[in-house]
């Protein structure tokens, strides 16, 4: 399984910090929705060209003007960017067209969708690279939410799938043991006092093979 790091964060010198302590490791480096609309895309060329030789995941939750949106976050050198699960399928279609041009991958993010097993079947026939089960921040602040449903949704999926919403080292094995191909860790690394130890801790938990 693989590791992302969610930067979310507000400028362009704070992710290169970020990145720059976690890269070693971590195999994707995400730039947050919050810092794409901070700092512009402009922040993902600045992580591109600091580390071209990781994943570069550009969090733009499209929900309209799917093959425009995507197609300048690749061209600014993202290699995988998000869609939102909830937009129409040909805007999905779009963002699969500009990836197809670009050789990179379009990723269907599954929050606030009612059905996420459902709706993954459909996106990844439509072209997506995989889909995301994700619980937001407001989500997980909310009463009652349980992280458990996300791995259910992801079994159930029979599709690839990563995860994101609150991970932490005590929850990542369970997301390997559900079967995705990708932990998504934002805030248990951010937040913490050393973020390479956190990364590393994140990595060590996960198991080889
Ligand atoms: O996309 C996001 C919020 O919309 C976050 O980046 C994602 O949820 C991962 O962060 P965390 O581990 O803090 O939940």
């Amino acid at each position: 399984m693989q590791l992302q790091f969610a930067m979310d964060t507000l400028t362009t010198e704070a992710a290169l910090e970020l990145a720059a302590a976690a890269a070693p490791h971590v195999d994707i480096l995400e730039l947050g929705t919050p810092l794409i609309k901070s700092a512009g895309l402009s922040a993902v060329t600045a992580i591109k060209q600091a580390h071209p030789d990781k994943i570069v995941f550009a969090d733009l939750k499209t929900m309209d003007a799917g093959e425009l949106e995507a197609d300048i976050a690749f061209a600014a050198g993202a290699d995988l960017v998000t869609v939102l699960g909830t937009a129409g399928d040909s805007t999905i279609a779009g963002a699969v067209k500009a990836a197809e041009k670009h050789g990179k991958g379009i990723v269907v993010d599954l929050i606030g969708v009612p059905d996420k097993a459902a709706r993954a079947k459909q996106v990844v026939a439509l072209g997506a690279a995989f889909v995301e089960m994700h619980a937001g921040l407001d989500e997980q602040a909310e009463e009652g939410f349980t992280f458990s449903t996300l791995l259910d949704d992801g079994k159930a999926s029979g599709v690839p799938f990563s995860v994101a919403g609150g991970i932490s080292v005590a929850t990542i094995a369970s997301v390997q043991d559900a079967g995705a191909t990708i932990a998504v860790a934002g805030s248990a690394i951010y937040s913490a006092p050393d973020v390479g130890e956190a990364a590393a801790a994140l990595r060590a938990a996960i198991r080889e093979g």
